[in-house]
């Protein structure tokens, strides 16, 4: 943008500067087609000042052009001496054109042209750098500006389609391709990998004794501790209301039963602020090879069934009969 402001600044005035000069010189060579007597006619036939300005042949320009310039039109025989001059002579003159004049095709003398084109320079600039800055500006609000909206929008979008707005955690409908590619990993070495799904117990409770915005705080805090808790490797998804889910790599049945008992001790010790402990079920899952997440996920639901029919607040492993389920 700066480099496109400064290039139109530098070229507009140059281009006009040109424009004017090869347009002034056009007009003398048309002049010195007339013969000095001829010129000499034009002009006592006419207001001299008035004529040297708005006969736009001769300086190629128009009298309101010319205003607050200084312009000099003078035509001279060919010993020298000076026949005809129109203004005062620019001091010092940005242009000087001198063009001969003929006489029935005798040279009689010349036609000298002066102009100050600093006014027109300063102008010129003026309006480059106006245009410039009116470029820039107009660039910045037409396409910079809501292009970078489009683009946190975008991505903002593109957050809260993976993301669960409540926690910040995964939502369950990214979660199948990560748990296809840990499956291939898996597979691929001889790993395991297991699911804990996990649910607060009598959430509902909650909800109802201290308020839907007690129930958020306590997903969220819950969340928090849980996503400390797991290593970097697992994904931790928020997989319903109030239930989550943490997909272990490298994890065999038995260190998922350590992890999701280490997590439950956690819970019901850390401090909710609602003044009574707030306990999780868990139900532990491996998944067999090539298994689908969905498999996985049912036969961790029916441990985490069996864990809240056998007591709540406790961790309970998927049995070989969940498979069929
Ligand atoms: N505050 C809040 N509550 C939610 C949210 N999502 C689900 N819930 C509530 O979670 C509660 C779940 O209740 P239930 O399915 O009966 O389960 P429960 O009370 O936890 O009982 P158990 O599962 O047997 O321990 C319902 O009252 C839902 O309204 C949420 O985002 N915020």
């Amino acid at each position: 943008m700066v480099v496109i402001a400064l290039t139109l600044t530098i070229l507009i005035p140059v281009m006009h500067f040109n424009l004017e000069r090869h347009f002034i010189a056009g007009i003398l060579a048309t002049l010195s087609e007339y013969s000095a007597k001829q010129i000499m006619e034009k002009v006592i036939a006419r207001n001299p000042t008035l004529w040297s300005y708005e006969d736009p042949r001769f300086v190629g320009l128009l009298r309101r052009e010319a205003l607050g310039r200084q312009v000099r039109q003078a035509v001279y025989k060919q010993d020298g001496t000076l026949l005809i001059a129109l203004g005062r002579h620019p001091d010092p003159p940005t242009i000087k054109e001198r063009a001969p004049l003929f006489d029935a095709g005798v040279p009689v003398g010349y036609l000298e042209t002066s102009a100050s084109l600093e006014p027109t320079l300063r102008i010129s600039l003026t309006i480059a750098l106006f245009m410039a800055l009116g470029g820039s500006i107009a660039i910045l609000l037409f396409d910079v500006f809501p292009l970078r909206q489009l683009r946190r929008a975008e991505s903002r979008i593109h957050y809260l389609a993976e993301h669960d707005p409540l926690t910040g955690l995964l939502n369950r409908y990214v979660v199948e391709p990560r748990f296809e590619q840990e499956m291939h990993r898996a597979e691929r070495y001889g790993l395991q990998l297991s699911l804990i799904l996990f649910d607060i117990d009598h959430f509902k409770r909650i909800n109802d004794c201290f308020g839907h915005t007690k129930g958020d705080a306590v997903l969220r805090q819950l969340s928090l501790l849980a996503e400390r808790h797991i290593r970097s490797s697992d994904t931790l998804v928020r997989w319903g209301g109030e239930e989550f889910l943490v997909i272990s790599t490298h994890t065999d049945l038995t260190m998922a039963r350590e992890q999701a008992e280490k997590l439950r001790r956690i819970v019901e010790r850390a401090d909710f602020g609602i003044g009574q402990k707030v306990t999780i079920s868990l139900g532990v899952s491996t998944c067999e090879p090539r298994s689908s997440l969905q498999t996985c996920v049912d036969r961790a639901d029916a441990a985490l069934y069996r864990a809240k029919c056998e007591g709540h607040n406790r961790c309970a492993l998927a049995l070989p009969e969940d498979c069929e389920q």
